[in-house]
């Protein structure tokens, strides 16, 4: 991938959903482009689709019409395992709810990716385990997540989109669900480990103070995006 060529473009994309009789566009001609590295936030108000574009920029959900590029390579022609090991691999997810398996170690929840793509080994377990470190949890590795206090367990969340070293990492409201406090500690440790890993960053918010501490800020409203200023 030359310099030039951005992280991710999406051109014109569509996506309506049927309600009742009526049809729904959420997303009506979006174009967005980002390049390596940057960070961006994405704000607007309930219902105008941010998980929507969030989901089809993550290839969790394809868009009706448009076009979409990861460095350069057209996501919408790939499909089934293709299209899994692009995700698993170029992408980290972190949501409002750490969908962690409370059951398993903190550990055990980070390393869960790499267990999904096969690529359990050392190098991969000591990963998990520093970023752990990084995440302020060195000492818990071996707890239940479902013991873990809502901040901590983010953290952990956290860590499990980082394991895979992907690209990109999107944050859907990963900060919704805590107090203040806990809620900026999260926000800076994904700043600061995206910012030393070199990923990108998109994350929905409705917290304008975090929205503008990230390099752009982006409006989804009538479905496309524009700039913002908080
Ligand atoms: N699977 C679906 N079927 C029908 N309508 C849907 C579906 N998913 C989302 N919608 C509708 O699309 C619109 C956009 O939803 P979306 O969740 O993307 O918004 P949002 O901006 O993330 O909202 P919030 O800030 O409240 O989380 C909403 O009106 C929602 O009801």
């Amino acid at each position: 991938m030359s310099e030039a060529t951005p992280l991710l473009t999406a051109q014109a994309l569509c996506k309506s959903y049927q309600s009742g009789d009526r049809r729904l566009a959420v997303l009506d001609g979006l174009d967005f482009v980002m390049a390596p590295q940057e960070s961006c936030a994405i704000v607007g108000a309930s219902g105008s689709g941010k998980t929507t574009l969030l989901q089809i920029l993550g290839t969790l959900d394809r868009p009706d019409s448009g076009t979409l590029l990861f460095k350069g390579r057209d996501l919408l022609a790939l499909s089934g395992t293709s299209l899994a090991r692009h995700r698993n691999g170029e992408i980290g997810f972190i949501f409002q709810f750490h969908h962690l398996l409370p059951e398993f170690s903190a550990l055990e929840n980070v390393l869960m990716p790499a267990r999904i793509a096969g690529k359990l080994t050392t190098a991969t377990r000591s990963r998990a385990g520093e970023l752990l470190e990084r995440v302020g949890l060195g000492e818990r590795l071996h707890h239940r997540s479902g013991e873990l206090s809502g901040g901590e367990q983010q953290r952990v969340a956290l860590a499990r989109a980082l394991v895979m070293q992907p690209a990109l990492l999107l944050a859907d409201e990963p900060t919704g669900n805590l107090d203040a406090e806990s809620g900026q500690k999260v926000f800076q440790l994904l700043q600061d480990l995206s910012r030393s890993q070199g990923l990108s960053v998109i994350m929905v918010t409705h917290n304008l103070e975090l929205a503008e501490a990230m390099d752009r800020c982006l409006r989804l409203a009538d479905g496309t995006l524009a700039p913002f200023q908080a």
